[in-house]
């Protein structure tokens, strides 16, 4: 939705002029030569078409220049951002802040974005509209670069079949089965790290790393029925290769600006290790996936077993070819592994600056289940973990706090409205969980600080867990987004999550490691700390 003058249209029309400039003479002041005319011309057009971009158009002509906006240009705190390492969203909570708003505001950058705030306008985009929005075509075609046609990256009619195929895969009765198996691997992920201490200098560990061993672990066994054993073995071939991808690493960041902003085939000819590094990663991994994915079938062909995992469930459903069947297994590992990971090493971080929470936490999973590490025959684990306060407390606002996506694009893909107002084909939007989770008008005066009080309900003296956080609408909480594109893994999520900070808080007491200065949100796809986390660990 940008402006019709643009760098080379402008560029064209100067030529043009110079060109008849050339052929009429007659036409030329008799005291410019055509070098110095020719320099003329373009420099008055091209200052002409700042002043029109900057000035004249987004205040007069824009089609979005009725929504409120920010009073200063986002150029000027874009370099703020990028000089004081701000995370990403801060820039646009800065703006949502300090804009009266109903919703809507127009921000302009290099091209012209609106920000969505408040709930009326979300759930336009994202339930009662959502097909009429699209990821960016950038976007999207990194995502099948990497992931092929998985539901992350698929659109219309195509995302509409996958989902409702893949949704059985996700419902509540599936995760629940799950559960043992996810508790299994959390209880693991701490007995190792209880072995790791040992020979740990001072009981200091570095907890993205861990975190991210854990939730690959789950996710092998959730998704493929198979134990990639990354808890134990840090050589594995596909556990090497996805920490390769998700280091965060200013290299990796330069090139996924360049992917938004140039054609895919022209980025990746240049000669940079990033680029091949990325070509290299994802077909070792895929190779990886296509071998599961024939083993799966062969295993179920044989009934060799009792298969619960989700690629059992899509072979069975007969409704995904074999390609299919391997892009939607990338998608599960890519986006339900590192988002997981994030959020655990999120919450010891909460956890290590509020000790009291922590012991608290510790306190209830006792009561709860008091022959930890063990499980009596017959424990629905399901209903014992949903239900504890602190627990689901804690982890809704951690997940408030730290969304693993913190901002996320789309584009209109034809003429439509948001909340009533009209919206051409062609608008870009963004939303950003970091803003709507950390906006004072939605969750108060005290919006930016650790409170898991705010999901915890006094009811007869009884604590009990509330899904709201107080605050007036569902949409306040943007963390999985909602509707049909929201995350389909939220609950798988949710689960893997209860069980690996319930057994961590049972088996570990902890501190930062480290100066809380250096804790800095960043990175490139999932929001992690960019220095790491080094938390100082004992077992209690
Ligand atoms: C705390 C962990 C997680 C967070 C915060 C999270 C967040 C999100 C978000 C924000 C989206 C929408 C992205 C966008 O459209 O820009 C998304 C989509 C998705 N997530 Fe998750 N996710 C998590 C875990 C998982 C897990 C465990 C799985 C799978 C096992 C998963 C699978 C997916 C898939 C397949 C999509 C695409 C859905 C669609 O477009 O229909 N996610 N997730």
């Amino acid at each position: 939705m940008d402006s019709n003058f643009t760098l080379p249209r402008v560029t064209l029309i100067a030529l043009l002029e110079i060109m008849l400039l050339k052929e009429y003479p007659e036409a030329r002041p008799s005291q410019m030569s055509l070098p110095a005319l020719a320099a003329a011309i373009l420099a008055i057009h091209y200052i002409s078409l700042l002043i029109w971009l900057m000035f004249i158009y987004p205040f007069y002509f824009h089609p979005l220049r009725n929504f409120p906006a920010p009073k200063y240009t986002l150029i000027s705190r874009t370099w703020r951002r990028i000089r004081t390492k701000t995370p990403p969203g801060q820039l646009l909570l800065e703006v949502a802040e300090s804009t009266p708003n109903d919703g809507i505001i127009v921000v302009q950058g290099h091209s012209t974005h609106l920000v969505i705030t408040k709930p009326g306008p979300l759930a336009d985009i994202l339930v009662h509209r959502p097909y009429d929005f699209a990821k960016l075509d950038s976007v999207r075609e990194f995502l099948q670069q990497s992931l092929g046609d998985g539901l992350i990256a698929v659109e219309g009619d195509r995302h509409k079949f996958m989902r409702k195929n893949t949704q059985p895969a996700f419902k509540f009765s599936q995760i629940k089965e799950l559960y043992p198996m996810m508790w299994k691997i959390a209880v693991t992920f701490t007995e190792i790290l209880k072995g790791e201490l040992q020979g740990a200098e001072g009981g200091l560990v570095e907890m993205s790393r861990w975190s991210g061993k854990a939730t690959l672990d789950i996710i092998g066994l959730a998704a493929f029925g198979r134990n990639f054993r990354s808890i134990e073995n840090p050589d594995d071939a596909l556990v090497r290769n996805y920490e390769e991808i998700f280091r965060p690493k200013k290299s990796k960041f330069a090139y996924f600006i360049l992917m938004r902003t140039f054609p895919r085939r022209l980025v990746n000819m240049l000669p940079w290790d990033v680029a091949r590094m990325f070509k290299e990663t994802m077909a070792n991994i895929r190779a990886i996936c296509a071998q599961m994915v024939k083993e799966k079938r062969e295993a179920i062909a044989k009934k060799e077993e009792n298969h619960v995992d989700i690629l059992s469930l899509l072979i069975k459903s007969d409704n995904f070819s074999e390609t299919e069947l391997i892009d939607q297994m990338l998608t599960f590992m890519a986006a339900g592994h590192e988002t997981t990971a994030s959020v655990l090493t999120w919450t010891t971080y909460l956890l290590a600056l509020h000790p009291s929470w922590q012991s608290d936490l510790r306190s209830e999973l006792r009561r709860a289940l008091p022959d930890f590490p063990w499980l009596p025959a017959g424990t629905d684990l399901a209903s014992v973990l949903e239900h504890l306060p602190h627990l689901n407390g804690i982890l809704n606002e951690s997940l408030r706090l730290y969304p693993t996506v913190p901002v996320t694009l789309r584009g209109a893909v034809r003429d439509t409205t948001i909340s009533g107002h009209a919206v051409p084909k062609g608008t870009e939007i963004i939303m950003s969980p970091w803003v709507v989770n950390r906006y004072t008008a939605l969750w108060g005066p005290d919006a930016t600080e650790f409170r898991p009080g705010r999901w915890i309900t006094t009811v007869n003296g009884e604590k009990k867990a509330n899904n709201t956080g107080g605050a007036a609408s569902n949409y306040a909480q943007l963390t999985f987004l909602h509707g049909p594109r929201g995350c389909i893994g939220q609950g798988f999520a949710r689960a893997e999550l209860r069980c690996l900070i319930a057994a961590f808080v049972m088996q570990f007491g902890w501190e930062l490691g480290m100066d809380p200065r250096e804790v800095v949100p960043g990175g490139v796809i999932t929001n992690k700390p960019v220095n790491g986390l080094r938390l100082k660990l004992k077992t209690v």
